[in-house]
C-alpha cells in the first residue's frame, strides 16, 4: 500500500541572518487529501514554516539549522523551488504577489508556464480556475493591479492551481480581505478538496474561519508546535477559544475575603 503522508516536518529549527531562532522546534505530518490549519499569533512562526516548506528561507536570509522536511519522498531542502513547485508543492505566498500590470488571465497562465504546461493543457486549466473563480472570468482582460483585494487573492491561487499542485500550501489566504470574501475563498478551497482531492495547508491567523474547513489544525507559539488535534477538538478547547476564537476569557470576579481578585470557573 502506498504511503498517504505526503508531508513530514519533524524537528524543524530555523534561525534568520544566523542569530534570531525563528523556530525552536516543530514538527507535524499532513496526509494526501488533508486540509491542515497552521495557527499562531503573530510572530510564531507560520510563514517561516511556510518558507522552509518551499525551500524560500534563504531568500529571506534564513537557514534550518536543525530536523526535515519531506515532500512525498523527497528532501525539501535539497530541491530547489522550483523543482518543488513541479513535483506539486504549491506555494500561495503572503501578500498575493500578482503582477500589477498583467491582465488576470496572463498572470493566471503564468502559473502553467512555470510548469511548462502545453497550450491545450493551460486552456483547460483555465477554464477550470474559471470553473472555480467566476469572477476572475469576468475579470480576465483586466489588469490585475486594478482588481479588488479579493480578486488577487483569487488570482494567485488560481496561479497555484496552474501547476497543477498536489500540495496547496497558503500564508494568510483572510488578511485584510472582507469576511464575505473570506468565507467565498474558504468555500472554494474547501471544494478543491472535496471534489478535486487537493491537499491543503494553510496558516492563518484568522482561526475560526481556518477551523470551519480544516480537519486537523497545529497550534505554534513562539517557534514551537504546541498543540495539534482534529478541528472539532482544538474548536472545543476554551484556551484555543480565548486566545484564537475571540471569545472571552473567565472573568476575574472579587473575592469578599481578599482584595485580589480571583478567576470565576
Ligand atoms: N526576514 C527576517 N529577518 C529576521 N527575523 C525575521 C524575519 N522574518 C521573520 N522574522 C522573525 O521570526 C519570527 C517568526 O516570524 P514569522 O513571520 O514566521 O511569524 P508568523 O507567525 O508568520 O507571523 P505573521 O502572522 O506576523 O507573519 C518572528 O520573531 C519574526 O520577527
Amino acid at each position: 500500500m502506498s504511503d498517504p503522508t505526503l508531508l513530514v516536518v519533524d524537528g524543524l529549527k530555523a534561525t534568520y541572518v544566523h542569530a534570531i531562532t525563528a523556530l525552536h522546534d516543530v514538527g507535524f505530518t499532513l496526509a494526501e487529501g488533508e486540509i491542515v490549519a497552521l495557527l499562531g499569533a503573530n510572530g510564531a512562526g507560520k510563514t517561516t514554516v511556510l518558507k522552509a516548506l518551499s525551500n524560500l528561507l534563504s531568500a529571506a536570509r534564513g537557514q534550518i539549522r536543525a530536523g526535515s522536511i519531506r515532500f512525498a519522498g523527497r528532501d525539501v531542502t535539497a530541491t530547489r523551488p522550483a523543482d518543488l513547485v513541479r513535483a506539486g508543492l504549491v506555494p500561495v505566498l503572503e501578500g498575493r504577489h500578482c503582477f500589477p500590470s498583467l491582465t488576470v488571465e496572463e498572470n493566471l497562465i503564468s502559473g502553467g508556464l512555470g510548469r511548462g504546461s502545453t497550450r491545450r493543457e493551460i486552456a483547460a486549466d483555465l477554464d477550470k480556475v474559471y470553473a472555480h473563480f467566476p469572477q476572475l472570468a469576468e475579470k480576465r482582460r483586466t489588469a490585475s493591479g486594478l482588481t479588488s483585494g479579493g480578486e488577487q487573492q483569487m488570482t494567485a491561487i488560481g496561479r497555484a492551481l496552474m501547476s497543477r499542485p498536489r500540495l496547496l500550501v497558503l500564508d494568510e489566504p483572510s488578511m485584510g480581505l472582507a469576511p464575505l470574501v473570506v468565507q467565498d475563498i474558504f468555500a472554494t478551497l474547501q471544494r478543491l478538496n472535496r471534489e478535486e482531492g487537493l491537499s491543503l495547508l494553510v496558516a492563518e491567523q484568522n482561526a475560526a474561519v481556518a477551523l470551519r474547513v480544516a480537519h486537523r489544525a497545529i497550534v505554534l507559539e513562539n517557534g514551537v508546535t504546541v498543540l495539534s488535534g482534529t478541528a472539532a477538538e482544538l474548536t472545543a478547547r476554551d484556551d484555543i477559544k480565548a486566545f484564537y476564537l475571540g471569545h472571552k476569557a473567565p472573568v476575574p470576579v472579587p473575592s469578599r475575603a481578599s482584595s485580589t481578585p480571583a478567576f470565576a470557573g
